[in-house]
């Protein structure tokens, strides 16, 4: 049985833990005490970006944990305005400062937009050649925007981070992903908390005495998705991690997969024009 503290391999070798803490909306001393909380809980990624402006308290947070520097996996975004080589690579040193850490783990290009994205990729490919981060990626993605972005390039992106959870399952994205070698990991992993009284999520839990959200994580670390629940709330931060002690049965795994409607939360990438 997987471990928190747990890691699948990237297509360029590095390790990525399964597991890790979202901070959007979370702010100032919160997301500094909630970052605190769940290293101390264990966990050993944590995802912000240029857009959420808690760089800094989740820096500070990971800096004061204690914790070797290598074992914490820091995820950080290049936002739509900073799109375009030079601009990516300007809004990369501001992440890394206001982080307070000489290498990220990840960076990601946050959505695709229509037209940049392929210089911003050249700027994060400069900065992996240049050790600055460990490994780059994307978000928001879509099969076309990956097909094109290859074509265009020899560097893979080791992981698209997408909205997925039981109502956005996205198995043509994610089984394209699989054929390339890219990990996919969900956002909104908990579809926000709209999930909590679905019947068959209730039920599943009930039989396991666990809570819905649990239940949906380990769905996704079951189908071998990386997912990053954002809490700022101590003991739902610890009730999110609680999902290595029990197992889904395929049955139930196939019951969870019947939800998948396509209902998004979030803007459908190929809508939006940065
Ligand atoms: N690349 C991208 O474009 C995007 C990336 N992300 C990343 O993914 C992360 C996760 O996605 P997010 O949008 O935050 O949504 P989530 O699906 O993680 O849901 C977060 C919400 O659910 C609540 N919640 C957390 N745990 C529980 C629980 N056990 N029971 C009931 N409610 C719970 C939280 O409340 P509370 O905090 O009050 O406890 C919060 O309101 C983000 O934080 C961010 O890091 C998110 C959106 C887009
Ligand atoms: O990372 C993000 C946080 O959530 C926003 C809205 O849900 C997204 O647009 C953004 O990409």
């Amino acid at each position: 049985m997987k471990q928190l503290s747990d890691t699948i391999l990237l297509n360029n070798g590095v390790a990525m833990p399964c597991y890790g803490l979202g901070t959007y909306k979370a702010e100032g001393n919160e997301v500094e005490r909630a970052v605190t909380a769940a290293l101390e809980l264990g966990y050993r990624a944590i995802d912000t970006a240029s857009l959420y402006g808690n760089e800094q308290e989740v820096g500070r947070a990971i800096r004061a944990s204690g914790l070797r520097r290598e074992d914490v996996f820091v995820t950080t975004k290049v936002w739509n305005d900073d799109q375009g080589y030079d601009r990516a690579l300007a809004a990369f040193e501001k992440s890394r400062e206001a982080l307070g850490l000489e290498v990220i783990d990840l960076y990601l290009i946050h959505w695709p937009g229509v037209n940049r994205y392929k210089d911003t990729w050249r700027a994060l490919e400069r900065l992996y050649e240049e050790g600055s981060v460990r490994a780059i990626g994307v978000s928001n993605f879509q099969i076309h925007h990956l097909e094109s972005l290859m074509n265009d390039s020899h560097t893979v992106p080791v992981v698209n981070q997408v909205e997925l959870h039981p109502r956005l399952r996205q198995r043509p994205l994610h089984d394209f992903c699989l054929l390339n070698n890219i990990q996919i990991e969900a956002w909104a992993p908990l579809m926000k908390g709209k999930l909590q009284d679905n019947e068959i999520l209730t039920s599943i839990a009930r039989m396991h005495g666990k809570s819905v959200s649990q239940v949906i994580l380990r769905w996704e670390l079951q189908h071998d998705i990386v997912t990053i629940p954002k809490s700022v709330t101590p003991s739902r931060i610890k009730e999110n991690s609680e999902i290595f002690d029990f197992n889904l049965s395929e049955e139930e795994m196939n019951a969870i997969d019947t939800l998948d409607t396509g209902e998004r939360i979030g803007r459908h990438p190929d809508e939006v024009d940065f």
